[in-house]
Formats: structure tokens, sequence, C-alpha cells
């Protein structure tokens, strides 16, 4: 079996996000979820939550699908890098992304949410892609969508075609010749503690010499920006006119009328090129002249993560075979 779905920007000004329609249940629920593989939870906005935490949101109803089951005494809670979080009760049921169909898949449904994810109306929940050792059910631990299909599927991959400010693509089982140029190139992974963690060979700004140093991080769809090490972030903005890192503003800022170099990173010897227009996230409040960079320092985070901006100028292969690689192509 194989599965393709869009993933679409929630946002038109920049790419905060991208969500992929879910469908749900018997008869279907469809809601538009943020497939994420730097986490191993699926959870969705629930019959269960308060009124007061649905801002927007489409909800999954259990108690509307025939083939929806409690999972007695199971319960999740998860909070992410950026501070939100969520935690709730745990049903299985069906589900289904572009044609391919999990029965019994955990569904993880809020009944409380936090205010960030309140305030994003266009995001219904997330679906985890990282490897099911990070899923926080509790009493037993839940597979993710990937790993409960992945048996059924034509090869256990899913790849990400994202795309700067258009919808891209997740396919599940199959790698499209027509989504990249060139050849994959393969690293390992290190799925311990369960992100796709893999090694950059290195960067360089704009013109600039290619600094050959390996850089551990995990690639992740469900953040926004890249966190790198210091010292590769100090040496990007030390070429940007007027860039400082600010405290209140939580990271490098700069006047957006600042002329931006472009970032690359390595991958084995393959080379991806971010172009200096997608280094500038956006103004740090609407129609200010401050604008937040793209790349910022993992010094506070822990580790490197290689997120929507990086993946989105090639064609990424997250391999679940054994041992689990992933792949990286220009398109
Ligand atoms: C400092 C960084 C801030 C952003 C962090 N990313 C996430 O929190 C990803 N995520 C998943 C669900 N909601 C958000 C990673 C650390």
């Amino acid at each position: 079996s194989t599965g393709s779905a869009a993933a679409v920007p929630i946002n038109a000004e920049f790419d905060i996000a991208y969500v992929t329609p879910v469908t749900l249940g018997t008869p279907p629920q469809t809601l538009q979820l943020d497939f994420d593989s730097g986490s191993s939870d699926l959870w969705v906005f629930s019959s269960h939550l308060p009124t007061s935490q649905i801002r927007g949101q489409e909800i999954y109803a259990p108690n509307k699908s025939s083939t929806a089951k409690l999972l007695d005494g199971h319960s999740w809670s998860i909070t992410y890098g950026d501070g939100s979080g969520s935690r709730g009760n745990v049903y299985t049921d069906n589900v289904t992304v572009g044609g391919l169909m999990v029965e019994r898949q955990a569904i993880e449904c809020a009944q409380q949410v936090s205010s960030s994810f309140t305030s994003e109306a266009h995001i219904d929940g997330l679906v985890g892609l990282g490897f099911s050792t990070l899923n926080t059910v509790s009493p037993k631990s839940q597979l993710t969508f990937f790993d409960n299909a992945k048996g059924a599927l034509d090869s256990p991959v899913f790849t990400a075609d994202l795309k700067h400010k258009q919808a891209g693509t997740y396919d599940f089982g199959f790698i499209d010749k027509a989504k990249y140029t060139g050849e994959i190139t393969y690293v390992p992974v290190n799925n311990d503690p369960g992100y796709w963690t893999f090694s950059s060979s290195g960067y360089a700004v704009g013109s600039g010499n290619f600094s050959a140093s390996p850089i551990s991080g995990i690639a992740d769809t469900g953040t926004s920006l890249i966190y790198l090490p210091t010292a590769v972030v100090t040496a990007y903005y030390r070429q940007v006119q007027g860039a400082t890192n600010s405290r209140s503003y939580g990271g490098y800022v700069f006047p957006c009328s600042a002329t931006l170099p472009s970032f690359t990173f390595g991958v084995g010897e393959a080379r991806f090129t971010i172009p200096p227009a997608y280094m500038s996230y956006a103004a740090v409040t609407p129609g200010s002249s401050t604008c937040f960079g793209g790349l910022q320092s993992s010094n506070g985070v822990g580790i490197n993560i290689w997120g929507d901006l990086a993946l989105k100028v090639a064609f990424v292969v997250f391999n679940g075979g054994t041992p689990p690689t992933i792949g990286w192509a220009a398109k």
C-alpha cells in the first residue's frame, strides 16, 4: 500500500507550519493535522475539550464514530520545545491519510491544550512521525501512524516534499522520482531517544568557504526554523548589517531592509542552499521594520534542529527500515 497527501502552509505570509487532511472514524471526520517528525503522539482537538479552549479548530468526537474504542485507563501528556503542550485520554479508530488506512490507530483526544494551540485556529492536532519510543501514552505506549502502517507499505518509508509558501506533499510507502533531481544522499540515523537524528557534514555562509564540520541534529517537520550551534549562527549574522541577538524578541533579529546571505548545509557530499529570501522569517510584529531570522541558536534548546526552513529546499526520505536512514535530494 501507499499514501500521498498535501502539506499546506497554515499562513500565507510565512511558513509557520504545514497541515495535512486526515480522516478519523466512521463516518469519516476530517481534521487538518500537523505532521511532526519531531514527536510521536497523534493527538487531536476533541469533543472532550472545554469549549473555552477551542477557537476555530475542527474536533474529533469519538462518540460519533461507530469504530472508535476507548483505550481504557490510558492517558497522555506532552510538552514541546516551544513550551506548548496538551493532554487527554485515548481511543483507537480508523485513520486515513491520502488513501492509506490504519485500523485501530491510537488517537489521543485532548482534554486540555495550551494557549498557543488554542490560538492556532488552523492546526487541529498533530501526527507524530518520530520513533514510537517517544510516545507519551501511559501505562502502555502506542505506535505512530507510520509504525502501524509500515508493514503494509510497499517500502517502509515516508517522504517530505515541503515547499516555500505553497503546498507540498507527504508520501508514504514509495519514493516518487518526479519529486527530486539527481541522486538521493542517504546518511545514518541515530534513533536514540527517538528523533530522526543525523549528522550534517558542514555549512557555508553566502559565497564563503564551506566549513566541513559534523553537526548532529534532528530532521523536524514540526519546527518552523533552523536551530544550530552558536559558532554557526554568529558566523552567519556577522554578515548581516544591524543584526543582533535580542533577548526581548528571543533570538536574532535584523532590519527587514538588510541584505541577507544564503545559507548552505551539507549532507555527505551533497550541498543544499537556502536562498536569502527564505532566511528572513517574519517581521517581529505585523508591520515592524525589524525581522526575525530563520536561523537561530540551539544554545537554549539542547539539540540542533533542521526544521521546515531546511527541509523545504530538499526532498527528504525518512527510511524506517533496519537500520533507519535519512535521504536528502535536490529538487
Ligand atoms: C527553541 C525551539 C522552539 C520550537 C521547538 N519546536 C517545537 O516545539 C515543535 N512543535 C511541535 C508542536 N508544537 C511545536 C523546538 C525548540
